[in-house]
């Protein structure tokens, strides 16, 4: 194995900054594919065709989507496996069993591998139990959130993640809740057993979606004390808005100073929620150059972009991490 323990790899190198790639979802639809189904940017892997025809157009296109972001500057990319929990898959797919679905992330987890080869870092990417009824965005879990079964939600993804070898890390992603995230951070090293990450999904005013407070995130992992799990390796952001993320960043990281951040916000630009529309970012407070710069002064050791990021944003993350890691 070319690759050190990531965990390991983290502390040993303590001013190293790792550029992430960019939102794969958005970016393969950019290219053609068409995502718009419940199981969204995991529909090209559902087809046979993908793994029997060598050639198959969509085949070209995650490869192409790949050899771009590592053209742009990306040291760490993620599976597109958002939308791909057993139950999301098991319902709006062909996939039934649990063997199919094993062989279906085994196959989406080498064949990232094999387009990004065996010296770059591999995060299994893992959505919210919000992302299977489009609740990642409110964070609105229903009226018993303490009660919902997480770990039954997320466990044949699990088994098979922490299982997998070609995998640096798992990421939660979009965690937009706080009964989420207390059960994510109760499971322990038998459950999480290599390096993992948790994104949080946070509204512009700096609040988790569902309203808590960044200090009562921070709470919730000081509270696990030494029973926090070893191999949580970074807490962070991802598909946040733009110019609000360097400042939840700084917040986060008044809270828990000693812990490795990771960000990844959507694209610069900024969704007018009457037109329906995304509009350029004309405000020149907010660059990625600017953007980058303050996640690292805040402890950031994973940058990149989330939804509506492309390769050129990545190209502009690696210059500006290339400008500022010490
Ligand atoms: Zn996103």
């Amino acid at each position: 194995m070319p690759r050190p323990n990531f965990q390991q790899y983290i502390s040993a190198h303590p001013d190293k900054v790792l550029v992430l790639d960019g939102g794969q979802g958005t970016e393969l639809e950019n290219r053609g594919i068409d995502v718009a189904n419940p199981v969204w940017s995991t529909v090209p892997f559902i087809s046979q065709d993908f793994w029997s025809d060598k050639s198959s157009s969509d085949r070209a296109i995650v490869h192409g989507m790949f050899q771009d972001f590592l053209r742009a500057g990306a040291e760490i990319l993620m599976t597109t496996t958002y939308q791909t929990s057993f139950k999301s898959v098991g319902e709006n797919t062909p996939i039934k069993t649990l063997d199919e679905y094993n062989t279906l992330l085994d196959r989406i987890v080498q064949f990232s591998r094999d387009c990004i080869g065996e010296e770059k870092f591999l995060i299994g990417c893992i959505g919210p139990w919000g992302a299977h009824v489009c609740a990642e965005f409110n964070g609105d879990y229903g009226p018993a959130p303490q009660e919902i079964d997480y770990y039954g939600y997320f466990k044949p993804q699990l088994d098979n993640f922490f299982a997998n070898d070609n995998l640096d890390l798992v990421g939660f992603e979009t965690i937009p809740n706080i009964h989420e995230l207390r059960a994510i951070l109760s499971w322990d090293e038998s459950i999480l057993s290599k390096p993992f990450y948790i994104g949080l999904s946070v509204h512009e005013n700096g609040k988790l979606r569902d309203g808590s407070s960044m200090h009562d995130v921070a709470q919730l992992i000081r509270d696990r004390g030494d029973r926090l799990n070893k191999n949580l390796t970074l807490i962070g952001i991802n598909c946040v808005s733009f110019n609000h993320s360097a400042g939840i960043i700084e917040e986060i990281h008044k809270e828990l100073p000693d812990m490795p951040l990771i960000a990844y916000p959507n694209s610069g630009e900024v969704y007018d929620t009457v037109k329906k529309v995304w509009n350029p970012n004309s405000n020149p407070q907010f660059t990625w150059d600017a953007v980058v710069k303050r996640y690292l002064d805040a402890g950031a050791r994973i940058v990149g972009g989330c939804c509506r990021t492309t390769p050129d944003d990545i190209r502009q993350i690696a210059d500006a991490v290339k400008k500022y890691a010490a």
